[in-house]
């Protein structure tokens, strides 16, 4: 019996324990000519399974750096980054790639669709270059983000809401573990913006994905979970 966990260890979970993202003690600069100005400053956060985070803070305070840094899509100074037990700021960006294909969802502002492809070869993306192909999922998200009768244009052909209704499809369609979003209402009206953000929201909730934020948008932090607010590089607290 010397090697049991005490009673106390299997019983008080923490928040990191349970979290599907962990982000410690995470520090970024940027060379700015002859000045280094730290960007993210010691900063540490947890995202649950499931959970609708909202990061929200004055614009140049280090909202999309640090989204950046917890989708892996940057490297911090130093600081890690760990999703479902992996170590992501120890991997190469092969294996990084990897794993934003198989675990991770993107939406962006200004879109990021492949402009040769059409929304439906655009929503598959993920499945083909993961080799695993699926019509069916593909063919079911074109017709819950409302767009099965421009299944076939091409992102030039298409509005601005209906770009963003694809990419949304295209980031849940691998049922990621995680969903990144970086403003993506910033480039929509009102109403598009309200259809972009209730897709996202519903589709992600039927997938069981945790989905951050980052948004100006005060009416979006009350339907989140938890808010992160960033003030000059640093999780205000
Ligand atoms: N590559 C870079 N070179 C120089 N400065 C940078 C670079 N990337 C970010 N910054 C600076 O770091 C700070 C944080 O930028 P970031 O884009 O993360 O802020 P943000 O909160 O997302 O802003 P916004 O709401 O305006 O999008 C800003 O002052 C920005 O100018």
């Amino acid at each position: 019996m010397t090697s049991s966990p005490s009673a106390d260890t299997v019983t008080t979970p923490t928040a990191t324990a349970k979290a599907l993202l962990t982000a410690t003690h995470l520090n970024k600069t940027v060379q700015v000519g002859e000045q280094t100005l730290s960007i993210i400053k010691d900063v540490n956060v947890h995202i649950n399974a499931g959970e609708f985070v909202v990061i929200m803070g004055k614009s140049g305070s280090g909202k999309s750096t640090l989204l950046g840094l917890l989708a892996a899509l940057d490297y911090p100074d130093s600081g890690t980054v760990e999703l479902a037990g992996q170590m992501l700021s120890s991997l190469d960006e092969d294996a990084l790639a990897a794993i934003r294909q198989r675990d991770m969802g993107f939406v962006f502002q200004s879109f990021h669709l492949l402009p040769t492809l059409t929304v439906a070869e655009n929503i598959a993306f993920p499945l083909d270059i993961a080799r695993q192909p699926n019509p069916a999922r593909v063919d079911e998200l074109i017709e819950a983000v409302g767009l099965g009768h421009r299944r076939d244009s091409l992102p030039n052909q298409l509005s601005g809401g209906e770009q963003q209704r694809t990419a949304v499809a295209r980031a849940l369609v691998s049922h990621p573990k995680i969903v990144f979003a970086d403003e993506p209402t910033g480039n929509l009206d009102e109403q598009n913006a309200d259809q972009v953000m209730q897709l996202l929201l519903d589709l992600r909730q039927q997938v069981g994905s945790a989905l951050v934020v980052v948004t100006h948008d005060p009416a979006l932090a009350d339907m989140a979970d938890r808010v992160i607010t960033m003030h000059d590089g640093q999780v205000e607290s």
